[in-house]
């Protein structure tokens, strides 16, 4: 986890871009566990527990305390939530891939084939297009990239993805979101031929995933990576509470579809629910996908929750090299001493939704080949 200028998430519980001005001078704490604990050193708060993610949650309290002359309260409320290691196993799944993408090459001399189709110039989107291209590579899969500008029309898009669908060496078309507002979102999506709609988001793959007894193509890479940490990390779903928060057709709503196909209770918190706060305590398990820094405090969760916190919203912090660093929908300095496990914000959710992509695409080229 990188170090952390606030040293708690008031400042900016409620801002979607922390504007300079408010990260040089922060208003007024609006809220703070009482009574506020004594400063720590800044290791034993996050850096140790991440160090010792895969103890059993009693011998990691045992160690904390004892490697720790200070107040040993602290240092247990400080250290109980389980650090869920996304970079790790994202690595494993990617690893994974790679095994099955060298087997199917070797025997049937097919190789996975992912199209991007990337509009306009946004440097988050040219980022995320650069990593996914980068992952590809390293597991081998074939990538192709079609890059257009801002002022393109929807016309030409549909025309790209409709080559795509009719290319035998593309197996996964990727239309990077979001796109330009002169288009409309829901025309091009209906486009990707759902056989080969790796991302998930055509509405007959949404459409099977909401069904009873039926199943999509493809489940939307971020929801099927959250779902994929809970598993891997020994957390139970059946007839367990969750909440999740955000309703979007991308990550909240599969999310919960998700949760509920997994025998979970499923509760949505979107932007007009009243009292988030109530119900998102009551859940066993939470998935935050909302876009608000830090929105989710200590106070929302059942000590022992497991959270997945899929917000990625950019702050300010001039101490860090880019001018700002990346947090999540969850204030973790205050979530992690009361969750029992929780998925840091970069290195949780992220890296997990590019493996998922890999993953999508190796399937979607085993069933086009009928390769078991
Ligand atoms: N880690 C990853 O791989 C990915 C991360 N993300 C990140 O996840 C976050 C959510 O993304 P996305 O789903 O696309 O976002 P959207 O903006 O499409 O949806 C946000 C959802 O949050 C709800 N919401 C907004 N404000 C509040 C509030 N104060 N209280 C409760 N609910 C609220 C909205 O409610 P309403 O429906 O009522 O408007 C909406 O349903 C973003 O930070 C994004 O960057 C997204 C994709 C992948
Ligand atoms: N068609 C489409 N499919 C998507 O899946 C899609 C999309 N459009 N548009 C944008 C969102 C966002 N998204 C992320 C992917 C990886 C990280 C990721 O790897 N994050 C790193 C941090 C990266 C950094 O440091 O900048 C992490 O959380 O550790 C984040 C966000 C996919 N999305």
């Amino acid at each position: 986890m990188a170090s952390s200028i606030l040293s708690d998430c008031s400042s900016c519980a409620t801002s979607r871009l922390l504007p300079l001005r408010r990260a040089l001078h922060p208003p007024p704490p609006r809220f703070r566990p009482s009574p506020a604990p004594a400063p720590l050193p800044r290791r034993p708060l996050l850096a140790a527990a991440a160090s010792l993610p895969l103890l059993p949650r009693a011998r990691r309290m045992a160690a904390l305390a004892a490697a720790s002359s200070a107040d040993s309260a602290t240092v247990l409320a400080d250290a109980s939530a389980k650090i869920i290691d996304g970079k790790l196993v994202a690595k494993q799944i990617r690893e994974e891939v790679g095994v099955e993408i060298a087997r199917m090459k070797d025997t049937i001399g097919v190789v996975p084939g992912l199209a991007v189709i990337l509009v306009g110039s946004r440097k988050d989107s040219q980022t995320y297009v650069r990593n996914k291209k980068k992952a590809c590579d390293a597991v081998g899969i074939k990538s192709y990239e079609v890059n257009l500008p801002e002022d393109a029309s929807e016309y030409e898009v549909i025309k790209h993805i409709a080559t795509f669908n009719d290319d035998p060496s593309v197996h996964g078309i990727l239309v990077q979101l979001p796109l330009p507002r002169h288009m409309n979102d829901e025309n091009i999506l209906n486009a990707v031929s759902i056989e080969k709609d790796v991302d998930g988001f055509h509405p007959v793959n949404i459409g099977r995933l909401a069904m009873q007894g039926r199943d999509p193509f493809f489940v939307p890479c971020t929801p099927k990576g959250c779902m994929e940490l809970l598993h891997r990390s020994g957390v139970e779903i059946k007839g367990k509470r969750a909440v999740v928060i955000g309703r979007s057709n991308i990550v909240g709503t599969p999310a919960a579809l998700l949760l509920q196909k997994a025998n979970a209770t499923v509760s949505i918190v979107h932007s007009k629910t009243k009292n988030p706060e109530e119900i998102t305590r009551q859940a066993d398990i939470i998935i935050a996908a909302v876009g608000v820094a830090n929105l989710v405090r200590g106070s929302w969760i059942k000590p022992g929750a497991a959270i997945i916190d899929v917000g990625i919203n950019p702050v300010d912090d001039p101490a860090s090299p880019r001018g700002y660093r990346l947090v999540g929908d969850v204030c973790f300095e205050e979530a992690s001493k009361v969750a029992g496990a929780i998925t840091p914000v970069p290195g949780g959710v992220g890296p997990m939704t590019i493996a998922m992509l890999l993953s999508n695409t190796l399937d979607s080229a085993k069933r086009i080949h009928k390769f078991k």
